[in-house]
């Protein structure tokens, strides 16, 4: 029926009321599909296990089509952030199949990759530059690490899939040494001019490519949902700063698709 009316809108309305039902269409589709309004913490977190389940062996792939490759230079940005140094102790959270990881990676130093998906770890663990890394089962509302031992933690389009957002910042203020610093690579809210072509792209494009090429369609609906949920640039440094974090920065990337945030320890 939602078609029906959708394929009748431009003889009687234009093209801009048509786009703008679209968009509202698919958010409806997408909130009813995955349901993550009504579910309980615990339900949600199995949902996004199994999300990446899904996702895990094509990940990669359907990383590089959605973000038409850019993802590659918001990491590569990140890495360079980082600067990574000697006898550092490094941890990717979130690190999946281990792609920031592999660049920050280095004989002299260690670099962990904490993930709660052995899939996705795995998918990881098959591919080149990996020798040295060290895989770790564990959440980010739970870091597996001691206190005050990481000099560096980086979380690389993670963070909006934790489902306490507040326990995941406190244990990673918890994890770092002081004045060790965190860095966080997430999704954004994109200047208003471009949200349009933005919410076009995300709710009609990427979960049709998540069912064409990862035959996980409702995986990918809900990692575009995700995004829209996710604080904007702003709340999540306010977070930062609830958390514990004494020197707070953000820097928009692709006019704020992406953001970066950085957050030191204070000494
Ligand atoms: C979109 S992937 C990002 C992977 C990698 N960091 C990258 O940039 O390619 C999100 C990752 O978050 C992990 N994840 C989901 N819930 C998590 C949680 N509560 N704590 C830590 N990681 C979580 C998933 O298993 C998945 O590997």
């Amino acid at each position: 029926m939602l078609n029906q009316i959708a394929d009748a809108l431009p003889t009687l309305f234009g093209r801009q009321m048509t786009l703008a039902f679209r968009i509202k269409r698919s958010m409806t589709e997408i909130d009813n599909s995955f349901g993550f309004r009504q579910v309980s913490p615990t339900e949600r977190r199995d949902r996004i296990r199994r999300v990446f389940r899904a996702v895990a062996p094509r990940y990669d792939l359907m990383n590089d089509l959605m973000s038409m490759g850019i993802h590659r230079q918001w990491k590569a940005l990140l890495v360079r952030a980082v600067g990574a140094r000697p006898g550092q102790v490094i941890v990717d959270l979130a690190g999946g199949t281990g792609d920031v990881a592999r660049a920050m990676n280095g004989a002299d130093r260690t670099v962990i990759v904490c993930d709660p998906s052995t899939e996705m770890m795995n998918a990881g663990r098959r591919r080149p530059g990996k020798e040295g890394l060290v895989w770790l089962a564990g959440e980010a509302e739970a870091i597996p690490l001691a206190d005050n031992s990481v000099d560096t933690l980086t979380i690389s389009f993670g963070i909006r899939n934790v489902t306490r957002l507040d326990l995941a910042l406190a244990d990673i203020h918890r994890v770092l040494k002081p004045g060790g610093i965190a860095y966080c690579l997430e999704f954004s809210r994109p200047h208003r001019l471009i949200r349009p072509f933005y919410d076009l792209f995300s709710f009609q494009v990427i979960p049709r490519l998540g069912a064409l090429v990862a035959q996980a369609p409702e995986a990918y609906a809900y990692l575009v949902e995700s995004i829209r949920r996710f604080p904007d640039q702003e709340e999540f440094a306010a977070m930062f700063r609830a958390a514990g974090f004494a020197d707070v920065r953000y820097r928009d990337l692709s006019f704020g698709i992406a953001c970066l945030h950085i957050a030191t320890k204070a000494r």
